[in-house]
């Protein structure tokens, strides 16, 4: 079985991608191939100094995401175009290693964590979806603690995504992560019963 993760910008999908994982779920993460995507030597890593300059790669030559994030996350413009210069490198990849592990461990449960799962229409790449719901004031207040960003900045990131009621209505799967680790652990308990998960 394949299904997709999502949720807002710090609902906690790696917090419960992470909890899956420890029941016994392979895990694609969009982010982390993100992350792969712009390594040295990747031609998207190239498209982006030169779209963006200089002052977004490190003295080593590796990418300098905290200034990329300052440029794309304040223009929206400017989002759109690293998103068509990363996203179908990222779709690729994806692809290929979520088949090669439903391919290569057929009884196990496949977990893609895909941020904008929603935004770039992939549900039906899935068998189902599952999304990590708070409301959008604790979205705000873990992000503001985990990036330690303002409450303007961080409202300004949660603002470039879907709004996560829109993709709680679209779920097959809800996972409220407003309340403690073990309560969200409990519902997980729940969905792997449900699914007859070993
Ligand atoms: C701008 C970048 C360099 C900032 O890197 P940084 O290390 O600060 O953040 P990180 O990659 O860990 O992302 C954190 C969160 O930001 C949100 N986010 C990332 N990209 C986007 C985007 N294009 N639109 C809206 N939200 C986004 C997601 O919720 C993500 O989980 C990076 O986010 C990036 O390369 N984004 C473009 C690729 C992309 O769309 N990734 C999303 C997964 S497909
Ligand atoms: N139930 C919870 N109670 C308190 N804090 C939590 C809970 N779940 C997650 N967190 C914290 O909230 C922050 C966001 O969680 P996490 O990084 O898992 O979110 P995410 O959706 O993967 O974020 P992003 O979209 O930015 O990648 C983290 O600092 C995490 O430790």
């Amino acid at each position: 079985m394949i299904i997709g993760l999502t949720g807002g910008i710090a609902s906690g999908k790696s917090t419960i991608a992470n909890m899956l994982v420890e029941r016994g779920a392979l895990l694609v993460d969009a982010d982390q191939v993100a992350r792969e995507v712009v390594l040295p030597g990747e031609p998207a890593l190239e498209a982006i100094a030169s779209t963006y300059g200089q002052a977004v790669l490190e003295p080593d030559g590796t990418l300098n995401r905290k200034a990329l994030g300052e440029i794309v996350f304040r223009d929206k413009t400017k989002l759109t175009q690293l998103e068509a210069i990363t996203h179908p490198a990222i779709r690729e990849r994806m692809q290929q290693r979520i088949h090669k592990y439903a391919e290569q461990y057929p009884e196990r449960l496949v977990v893609a964590d895909v941020p904008l799962l929603y935004e770039t229409e992939q549900q039906e790449l899935y068998e189902g979806v599952m999304v990590v719901y708070v409301p959008a004031e604790v979205q705000i207040a873990r992000l503001m603690a985990r990036n330690t960003v303002s409450e303007e900045e961080a409202e300004r990131r949660v603002s470039l995504q879907m709004d996560i009621e829109q993709k709680r209505k679209r779920a097959d799967w809800v996972i409220d992560n407003s309340g403690s680790l073990a309560e969200t652990k409990r519902q997980l308990d729940d969905f792997w019963k449900s699914k007859c998960l070993p």
